[in-house]
């Protein structure tokens, strides 16, 4: 990860001035996904770039250690090492960017990788996930329980009904309560966009969170209807660059919910490239949050490397 975002006031003028161009964002956004796609070698680079990105994540009810230790075996040799060779890209040290799990099952994720030797980041969702509906005592105390477990990446959620509300000095106090409990793990907010009604209120919410501290603004839990789309990521990335300008802080960007697809994966690098510029298209100020994408990125490069899909049984880990 970059270096800390400290936060700043909060500067309730800046956010009470926020107006966004709905028409200008959606524009935007539609020229990005018209982009023409990379092929061949460049697209199998783009997509183990998207790879290195990924906090590859289980948050069901039915987790176990059993499940939990196969994400973390996935995590640390994310694509089957014989198609790397191919690609001459097996000594690169290839792993997702971390593993994303429940509070009550980070000490499983934390042992398995500690059992395979590896450090890979383990961040857990906290603050009531996914809806943030419980007494800010109980979040805070979740926030501590993942970091003494050995969280060092923590997923909050903000409170959707102080952003709905307007009240943006409650929520900042929250946060910043939030980043406090963290201690020296990095702090991801989850803004859950799909509930916060407007682009306007998308946008305040970023700032607000990035005031308050947060090392990432992540755009949803991935259990509301609507998750990560690109005019909203459009939005929050450009709250992004106006903060870094008027800070000098760089935030990181996590879309997560509902991606799928490697097609998906690189138009998500191409945002950032275009809007943000290379220093975050790297895991250190980008997150692609997804359960499933992996398996979809595999197949896609064992196409490339043999020119054919794969059966079921020739990608069982994925
Ligand atoms: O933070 C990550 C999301 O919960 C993952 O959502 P997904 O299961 O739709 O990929």
């Amino acid at each position: 990860m970059s270096a800390r975002n400290p936060g700043m006031h909060l500067d309730l003028e800046w956010v009470s001035k926020v107006k966004v161009n709905t028409q200008a964002v959606l524009k935007r956004a539609q020229q990005i996904q018209g982009r023409k796609v990379a092929k061949k070698q460049w697209q199998a680079a783009w997509q183990l770039k998207a790879v290195t990105c990924i906090d590859l994540t289980t948050l069901a009810g039915d987790d176990t250690p059993s499940n939990v230790h196969r994400l973390c075996m996935k995590a640390t040799q994310p694509v089957r090492h014989d198609l790397l060779k191919s690609m001459d890209m097996h000594d690169k040290g290839i792993t997702t960017a971390a593993v994303c799990v429940y509070p009550s099952r980070v000490a499983d994720a934390v042992k398995s990788l500690k059992a395979a030797n590896s450090s890979l980041p383990v961040a857990s969702v906290a603050t009531g996930f996914p809806a943030g509906q419980t007494p800010l005592k109980t979040r805070l105390a979740e926030v501590q329980m993942a970091v003494e477990d050995g969280a060092t990446e923590i997923d909050i959620v903000i409170n959707r009904t102080l952003a709905l509300t307007g009240q943006w000095t409650a929520l900042y106090d929250e946060i910043r309560q939030f980043r406090e409990a963290c201690g020296d793990a990095h702090m991801k907010t989850i803004l859950a966009v799909g509930e916060l009604g407007t682009f306007t209120n998308v946008y305040k919410a970023s700032l607000v969170s990035m005031m308050a501290g947060s090392d990432f603004i992540k755009t949803s839990t991935g259990k509301e209807s609507v998750n990560a789309t690109y005019p909203i990521a459009i939005v929050m990335v450009r709250a992004i660059r106006d903060y870094y300008l008027k800070t000098g802080h760089k935030v990181g960007f996590k879309p997560a919910g509902g991606i799928r697809t490697a097609q998906e994966s690189v138009v998500w690098l191409t945002l950032m490239k275009e809007e943000l510029g290379d220093e975050w298209l790297n895991p250190h100020l980008f997150r692609l949050g997804a359960s499933s994408l992996l398996a979809d990125i595999e197949r896609q490069i064992y196409h490339y490397v043999t020119g054919r899909y794969p059966a079921y049984h020739e990608l069982p880990m994925a």
